[in-house]
């Protein structure tokens, strides 16, 4: 029976302790269940909660048994109902006593509960929670059916240019597949449907219906076949790396997949330009040791190990910019630990909904007292406590802080942390090309970090610029969702010219979860800027003239301007003309003269 203790304290937190659920679980000391039966367990009640909390609440059961908690109904009602095992306790435990005494009530409400949203059989109800699905054997589902299945995410599958070709892959795995250029009838076909959609907007990127399952196909088993979220294949194709840039780093690498990505890119652009000489590098970084693991492993397994060097277990800011390492480092790939909001399945999947037992006495009294009179309760249960349900993290910022923490704070803390990479990026004396990427839909990650590094004394000094919308990437370009404005959020950070912060905001890439576009929540922004290293001490040199004339602080999130050094003869070679002077440089070099004045 403590099987039942145990999930009813990890999903009401009671050691409020921080981090994933599946982490919570398994880094727990002292369980007597076993963590994988313990988390199979919460996450399948999370999932059922939605309609358990209707059956626990008509049933009355919670009225009628003091000993259950709602927490503990939701739990042996589920495993009452819809466990093959069913309860995992002795016959004459008090709780199993409890709930069993009430089966022919519980059985009933459910039953009502799946014909009401209209499933004829279990199995098509289980398809459904499972996997959001319809699950219905006819194709025109009642509409209160279509109201609560929100729209589909479609399977992305990324052709991995490094093992295969998309045309191989056409002809071999999808061959006898129908073709749509309409992706909402990718998301509302059978799993089993071979049906397919060609994106486009990222080349060599599929879209298959929501569970078509491949993870046993061979080409998906040998890294022909990548599954990567439209949205998160936007960073690579943004930096649109090629051969003039030398080494390419991928500062937050882990599990791998814009790394791989970009390697695919590289490796093309390669082979169209036929070059020889020194293979172009990708560095990629990954602070966490046990996901540098998996990184590894990504990388071995898409066939990029020859040209991938992975830093496993290293920290990107404690990389110095000048080492000799990354003299040669052209564009950098930013995606860092965010809060995940975009994360589809994040917020929306993820909630518990618990029977409330006020609701059980109204339920109960009225159908009680009159038979006849129509119940109304409502199709989607209102939430009544929310547990921390995450999914698996997609990395581990979040895990570190205490739950207690406000949104405003983790925001801030998140905030801070990518502006320092972003500047630490922009560092690179070669670098020309940096994307910046989050999976989040907040603003403070997203628009604002841009506008902040934008008027960045190490952005300003080097000429750093937004990539605007006109330069690109063709598929891209045509992508209509850009970045957003919120009043208020930004102090004096707030001091781009209109024009400019136009430009920026139209240089930012949206990209919001639910949708029909069928991605993630993203955000993406892309850096450029047009000259190299030596621009910095001439016409542009505004570190060394604001150090001569002692105003402006040195430091930016602790980094020196100070640290600007000589030009670099290898990176000359590479070319490529002075920056032009911003609209920034251009108010710098009012103020100086004002104050000069
Ligand atoms: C959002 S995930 C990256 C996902 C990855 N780009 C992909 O597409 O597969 C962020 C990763 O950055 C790592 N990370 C966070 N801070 C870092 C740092 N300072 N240096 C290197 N890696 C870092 C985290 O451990 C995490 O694995």
């Amino acid at each position: 029976m403590s099987l039942y203790y145990e999930a009813a304290s990890i999903l009401t937190n009671a050691d409020k302790a921080g981090g994933s659920l599946k982490s919570r679980i398994f880094n727990k000391k002292d369980l007597k269940s076993t963590p994988a039966q313990l988390f199979a367990l919460v996450t399948e009640v999370s999932k059922w909660s939605a309609v358990l909390k209707e059956v626990v609440e008509r049933s009355g059961v919670l009225k009628e048994e003091r000993k259950l908690t709602p927490i503990l109904a939701l739990l042996l009602s589920h495993d009452l109902l819809l466990s093959k095992g069913g309860i995992a306790a002795p016959a004459n435990h008090v709780l199993k006593l409890a709930i069993t005494r009430h089966k022919a009530r519980l059985s009933a409400e459910f039953t009502k509960a799946r014909l009401k949203q209209g499933f004829s059989t279990l199995e098509a109800f289980r398809e459904h929670i499972n996997t959001g699905s319809d699950g219905s054997e006819d194709t025109a589902a009642p509409s209160n059916r279509a109201q609560a299945v929100s729209i589909q995410h479609p399977r992305w599958v990324r052709i991995n240019t490094l093992r295969t070709t998309l045309q191989q892959q056409l002809d071999t795995t999808f061959a006898g597949y129908s073709y749509t250029d309409d992706l909402s009838k990718i998301t509302s076909a059978s799993n089993k449907a071979e049906i397919l959609y060609q994106d486009p907007h990222i080349p060599s990127l599929l879209a298959l219906p929501p569970r078509a399952d491949l993870s046993k196909h061979p080409a998906y088993v040998s890294g022909q076949l990548i599954f990567q979220d439209k949205a998160s294949c936007f960073p690579a194709y943004l930096l649109d790396a090629n051969t003039e840039d030398a080494d390419v780093i991928d500062a937050c690498a882990a599990p791998g997949n814009k790394t791989t990505h970009l390697t695919a890119i590289l490796s093309e652009c390669r082979k169209r330009a036929a070059r020889g000489g020194r293979v172009q590098r990708v560095i990629a970084f990954e602070k966490d040791k046990q996901r540098a693991t998996t990184l590894n492993k990504m990388v071995k397994l898409a066939g990029a190990d020859d040209m991938v060097t992975v830093k496993g277990g290293q920290d990107f800011l404690a990389v110095d910019p000048e080492s000799e390492e990354m003299v040669r480092v052209g564009a950098l790939l930013l995606d860092p630990s965010c809060s995940g909001s975009g994360i589809v399945g994040r917020d929306d999947s993820a909630k518990l909904f618990l029977p409330d037992p006020n609701t059980v006495k109204e339920i109960t009294s009225s159908s009680h007292k009159s038979k006849k009179r129509k119940r109304r309760a409502p199709a989607i249960p209102a939430l009544t406590k929310t547990a921390a349900l995450e999914p698996e993290e997609q990395d581990t910022a979040l895990e570190n802080m205490q739950d207690d923490s406000t949104l405003n704070d983790r925001l801030s803390a998140l905030s801070t942390f990518q502006l320092r990479l972003l500047t630490h990026a922009m560092r690179f004396p070669a670098a020309r090309k940096i994307t910046y990427s989050t999976c989040s839909l907040y603003f403070e990650e997203n628009e604002s970090v841009v506008l902040r590094a934008l008027v960045s004394p190490i952005a300003k000094g080097r000429g750093w610029r937004i990539l605007k919308r006109g330069e690109q990437v063709e598929g891209l370009r045509r992508w209509e969702k850009r970045g957003i404005w919120e009043d208020g959020k930004l102090g004096e950070e707030d001091m781009l010219e209109k024009e400019e912060k136009k430009d920026v905001l139209e240089g930012c890439i949206r990209c919001e979860k639910g949708t029909k576009e069928g991605t993630m929540g993203f955000f993406v922004a892309g850096f450029v800027r047009d000259g190299v290293r030596d621009d910095v001490g001439g016409d542009n040199g505004l570190y060394k003239k604001r150090d001569a004339e002692g105003d402006e602080a040195d430091d930016w999130l602790g980094f020196s301007d100070n640290e600007v050094g000589e030009p670099n003869q290898e990176l000359n070679e590479i070319g490529g003309n002075p920056a032009p002077p911003t609209i920034q440089h251009k108010k710098e070099k009012k103020n100086r003269k004002k104050r000069k004045a």
